[in-house]
C-alpha cells in the first residue's frame, strides 16, 4: 500500500514538472515586474525546471530566457553579469512562425499604394504637360499641383524651372517621355544620394540597437513590429524591447508582432521605467548574441523637457550595454506640417538618424517626403504603405517617384 502511495506521489510530481517545463519553453516574452513597494527592483520569473545546458539560438527565435533576479535602480549595469540559459530555437510543437519576405523590392511591389498621390500629383502633372503650348496659367497649375502634394516651395521651384527649360522638347514628346522626365525630376528632389542604410547590424561583438521614437498614434509600435519582420525576412535575429510603458496594450501589440515571427519581446509593467526595459532588452540581446535589438519608446510626454530627459536616459542606459546604432523617428505622413513641427521636438531630444514616414497610402500628399528631408535634414529610410504586416518598405527615391507619377 505504502509502495503504491509513493508511486502515485512520484507520478504527480513528475506530471507537474513536465507541464510547467512545456509552459516555460513556450514563453516568448520576458517580463520585468517592478517591485510593488520600491518600484525599482526588476524581477523576472525563473523557469520552473532546473537549468539545463542548452544550445544558443540561431535565427530569430531566442525565447523564454531564465534570468536570475536583478536589482537595478535606474537600470544601472549589474556588478556580476547575469547568466542566461537559452532554450532551443525551435517553436513549441504545433506553432509555426511566419517567414516574411525579404525587404528588397518591397517598394516596387507596394508602389501602387501611392494611388491617392498618383491621381492628384502624377496624373495632374502629366495632363498639363501633355498640352501643346504651355501657357503661364499652365505653369501655375503645375506649381500649384506640386505645392498641394506637399513637395515644398524650394523643390517645387526647382522642378518647375527644370521642366520649363525642357518644355520645347516636351512639345513633341510622347507620354512615356513625359513620364520619364517627371520621374527624373521628382527623383532628383527626393535626395537620391542620401545614405539610407539602416544601422541594424552587429558591431564589435554586440548587437545593433535601434531606438524607435515618435508621438503616439504615428504608427510607432506598428512600425517596430513591421521592422522586426523586415529584419527577420532579411535573415537577422531580433529581440524587441517594449519600452513604451505608458500603455500596456502597446506592449501586448508588440508581443503579438514578435510572436508571429518567433521574436522575443522584453516588457515591463504598465507605468514602469522605460529605460529599465530598454536596458534589459539590450542586455538580453547581448547575452543571446542576436543581430539587432529594436526598442519601442513612449511618445506621450507632456513637456519637451520631460521627453528630452526620458529619451536621453533611455539612450544613456542602453549604451551601458551596446551603442545605439540607429534612432528612427516615426512620422505620420497625413499630419503634414504638424508632423514636421512635432518631429523637431524629437530631433532636439535625441540624435535622429532616420525617418520612417507612415500612412503614405492614406494621403494625396506624397511630396511630404521631400519636405521632411529638407526641413529636418534627415533621410527618410522606411515608409509605411498600409496596415498589413509587410507594408513597410525601405525607401528608394526612383521607385517612389515612379509610384507618385503612376504607370505610363
Ligand atoms: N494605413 C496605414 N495605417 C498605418 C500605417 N502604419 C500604422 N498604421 C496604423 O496607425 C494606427 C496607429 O498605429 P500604432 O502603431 O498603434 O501607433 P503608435 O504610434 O505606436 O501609438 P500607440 O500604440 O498609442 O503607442 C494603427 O491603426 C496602425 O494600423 C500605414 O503605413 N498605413
Amino acid at each position: 500500500m505504502e509502495f503504491v502511495l509513493i508511486a502515485i506521489a512520484i507520478l504527480v510530481v513528475g506530471l507537474i514538472l513536465g507541464v510547467s517545463l512545456l509552459v516555460g519553453r513556450g514563453r516568448r516574452t520576458t517580463r520585468l515586474d517592478d517591485d510593488a513597494l520600491g518600484g525599482t527592483t526588476l524581477t523576472r520569473p525563473r523557469p520552473p525546471a532546473p537549468p539545463v545546458e542548452q544550445p544558443r539560438p540561431t535565427g530569430s527565435t531566442a525565447s523564454g530566457l531564465g534570468l536570475p533576479q536583478t536589482d537595478q535602480p535606474d537600470a544601472v549595469v549589474p556588478e556580476t553579469p547575469p547568466s542566461v540559459e537559452l532554450p532551443p530555437a525551435e517553436p513549441e510543437p504545433g506553432l509555426v512562425f511566419e517567414t516574411p519576405l525579404p525587404s528588397a523590392g518591397r517598394l516596387v511591389r507596394l508602389r501602387s499604394r501611392l494611388a491617392r498621390s498618383q491621381s492628384s500629383l502624377g496624373r495632374g502633372l502629366l495632363t498639363v504637360l501633355a498640352r501643346e503650348q504651355l501657357t503661364e496659367d499652365d505653369w501655375e497649375e503645375i506649381e500649384e499641383t506640386l505645392l498641394a502634394a506637399d513637395v515644398g516651395v524650394a523643390s517645387t521651384t526647382r522642378i518647375v524651372e527644370r521642366l520649363r527649360t525642357q518644355s520645347l522638347v516636351l512639345a513633341t514628346a510622347s507620354g512615356a517621355d513625359l513620364r520619364e522626365l517627371l520621374v527624373r525630376e521628382l527623383t532628383a528632389v527626393l535626395g537620391p544620394d542620401l545614405d539610407r542604410t539602416l544601422g541594424t547590424g552587429r558591431s564589435e561583438g554586440r548587437p545593433g540597437v535601434v531606438l524607435v521614437v515618435g508621438v503616439n498614434g504615428a504608427g510607432k509600435t506598428t512600425t517596430v513590429g513591421k521592422l522586426a519582420r523586415v529584419l527577420v525576412g532579411d535573415g537577422r535575429s531580433v529581440i524587441l524591447g517594449a519600452a513604451d510603458t505608458f500603455r500596456a496594450a502597446a506592449a501586448d501589440q508588440l508581443e503579438t508582432w514578435g510572436e508571429r515571427v518567433g521574436v522575443l519581446t522584453v516588457r515591463g509593467r504598465e507605468g514602469g521605467d522605460p529605460a529599465a526595459v530598454a536596458f534589459e532588452a539590450v542586455r538580453t540581446g547581448v547575452e543571446a548574441e542576436v543581430d539587432t535589438v529594436v526598442v519601442d519608446t513612449a511618445g506621450r510626454l507632456h513637456t519637451k523637457s520631460g521627453l528630452m530627459d526620458e529619451l536621453g536616459k533611455v539612450k544613456r542606459v542602453v549604451e551601458k550595454q551596446a551603442p545605439v546604432t540607429e534612432v528612427l523617428l516615426v512620422l505620420d505622413a497625413t499630419t503634414g506640417q504638424n508632423g514636421v513641427v512635432q518631429a523637431r521636438v524629437f530631433t532636439e531630444a535625441v540624435h535622429v538618424t532616420g525617418v520612417v514616414l507612415t500612412k503614405l497610402d492614406g494621403t494625396a500628399k506624397g511630396g511630404i517626403v521631400v519636405r521632411v528631408q529638407q526641413e529636418l535634414g534627415i533621410p527618410v529610410k522606411l515608409i509605411g504603405l498600409g496596415e498589413g504586416p509587410d507594408d513597410l518598405a525601405p525607401f528608394e527615391p526612383r521607385a517612389f517617384a515612379e509610384g507618385l507619377v503612376g504607370e505610363a
